[in-house]
């Protein structure tokens, strides 16, 4: 694939000189010419107001028929898989049977020594495996994963990829789709199906004529839902012209699939071409964060702190609740910002997305991008001494008081209330 410039169309306004990160255009008089440390990253493109750049090979023959079947990332760490890729496995397994029954959901494990991993994958919902094992994959490289990754893909053609938006996820997910020269949405919240004009204008005529339907228009292909714009707007992407598709999808967001044991699939080994000398760092050692490990994605109840506790010794108190409730503890991001907590522990939009079964929401007023994070928790439970609070609109249970005199009523009657509910459901 290469860019050109159009030369008729080149007013020489050279915006695209500037936009270009790689010194890969001159000026040939008053025409802008490409040079050949262009690497097509489209910048030029996008920056050209008079439609004088242009790509050219490959780039418009991508046969979108030849790609199939849904990828998940597998992602897996010291041997264990993550929550996010099970969840995930579970959404490709959906998608894949909506766009047809013989499109298949494939995990994709990457690492070295890891085939116990295997059945796992086929119980949550796989129906193939592709593993790609080396001893310089034991350990997450960017460099790494993205060459395998690349080239697995380019072999077997899948038209979905999809990745956990882990911090793994975020950093490689780029550079994949980027090496392939295809889209990626991150941060999803919602995947589904998109229908071809040819299956609706099918639906709607009885003879279907498909000469005024456009050619390029996919068979399927996926709409890609993530909030935009502070968390304003949900955005709905497509990725029409390329593939794969790419996603990241944030954990805690789709639902595992049950487990089904002893369920199998098909394995399939792809030997990976790397050496050494295709990963520019080294991993000398790995070292654990000293600090508390918090596990919101798994939680069945969050005790949340928001600006209304005032100040950092508030969270003593939601501590205090959540060993009382059996619980962990989040906060919004205003009380991050303040340092009062550490980021691990922030819920929504750019912190964790939650679902626990009781979602306690302490001097937290709801704004969209907490909401974004916790609003399908099974109960939202608001304590917030303004009543027009917005965290109200999404709660099922709401209290109108001060929290420094709200919880500790709840920690003291907590037991009791155990008691009244162990009785009541004997
Ligand atoms: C791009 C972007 C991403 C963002 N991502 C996130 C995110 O991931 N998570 C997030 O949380 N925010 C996020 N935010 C910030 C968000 O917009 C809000 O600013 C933030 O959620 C507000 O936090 P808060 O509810 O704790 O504070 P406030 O909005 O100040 O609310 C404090 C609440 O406490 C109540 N209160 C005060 N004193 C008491 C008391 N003694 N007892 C009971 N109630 C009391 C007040 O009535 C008020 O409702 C993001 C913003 C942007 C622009």
């Amino acid at each position: 694939m290469a860019i050109q410039v159009i030369k008729d169309k080149c007013k020489g306004c050279k915006l695209c000189l500037k936009a270009c990160p790689f010194d890969a255009i001159d000026m040939d008089g008053k025409v802008a010419v490409i040079n050949e440390k262009c690497t097509a990253c489209n910048q030029c493109i996008a920056a050209c107001p008079f439609d004088a750049i242009e790509k050219t090979g490959d780039d418009a023959a991508v046969d979108l028929s030849a790609y199939k079947d849904v990828w998940v990332f597998a992602e897996q760490r010291n041997g264990k898989l993550m929550n996010v890729a099970l969840e995930l496995i579970g959404e490709g397994r959906r998608l894949a049977k909506e766009i047809s029954e013989d499109t298949k959901v494939c995990a994709l494990l990457v690492g070295d020594g890891i085939d116990h991993l295997e059945q796992e994958c086929y119980e949550y919902g796989a129906e193939r495996v592709v593993m790609i094992q080396d001893p310089l994959l034991k350990n997450y490289t960017t460099d790494g994963y993205t060459k395998v990754i690349v080239d697995a893909v380019e072999e077997y053609k899948p038209e979905l990829v999809i990745y956990g938006a882990t911090h793994i996820g975020r950093d490689l997910a780029p550079r994949v789709a980027a090496r392939l020269n295809t889209g990626l949405t991150a941060d999803c919240t919602r995947l589904d199906i998109k229908v071809s004009s040819y299956i609706e204008y099918a639906k709607n005529n009885t003879t279907l004529d498909t000469s005024t339907l456009d050619p390029n228009d996919p068979s399927t292909g996926i709409k890609q839902t993530r909030p935009a714009f502070g968390g304003n707007l949900m955005a709905t992407i497509i990725c029409p012209k390329t593939r794969p598709q790419m996603s990241t999808v944030r954990p805690g967001v789709m639902q595992k699939r049950d487990r089904v044991a002893g369920a199998t699939g098909e394995r399939v080994d792809y030997k990976p071409q790397i050496s050494e000398s295709d990963i520019r760092i080294q991993i000398k050692d790995i070292v654990k964060s000293a600090k508390e490990l918090v596990s919101l994605t798994d939680a069945d109840i969050i005790c949340s702190g928001g600006r209304g506790l005032g100040d950092p010794s508030g969270f003593e108190l939601i501590k205090e609740f959540a060993d009382k409730v059996g619980g962990v503890v989040g906060s919004s991001r205003a009380a991050v910002d303040a340092g009062w907590i550490d980021h691990s522990h922030q819920v929504g939009q750019t912190g964790t997305t939650v679902k626990p079964k009781i979602y306690f929401a302490c001097g937290i007023s709801g704004a969209i991008q907490h909401l974004a994070g916790m609003q399908t928790s099974d109960i939202i439970v608001a304590i917030n001494k303004d009543p027009d609070a917005p965290i109200f609109e999404v709660a099922d249970f709401g209290i109108v008081g001060d929290l420094y005199k709200v919880i500790p009523e709840i920690i003291a009657e907590w037991d009791n209330a155990e008691e009244l509910y162990d009785a009541s459901t004997k």
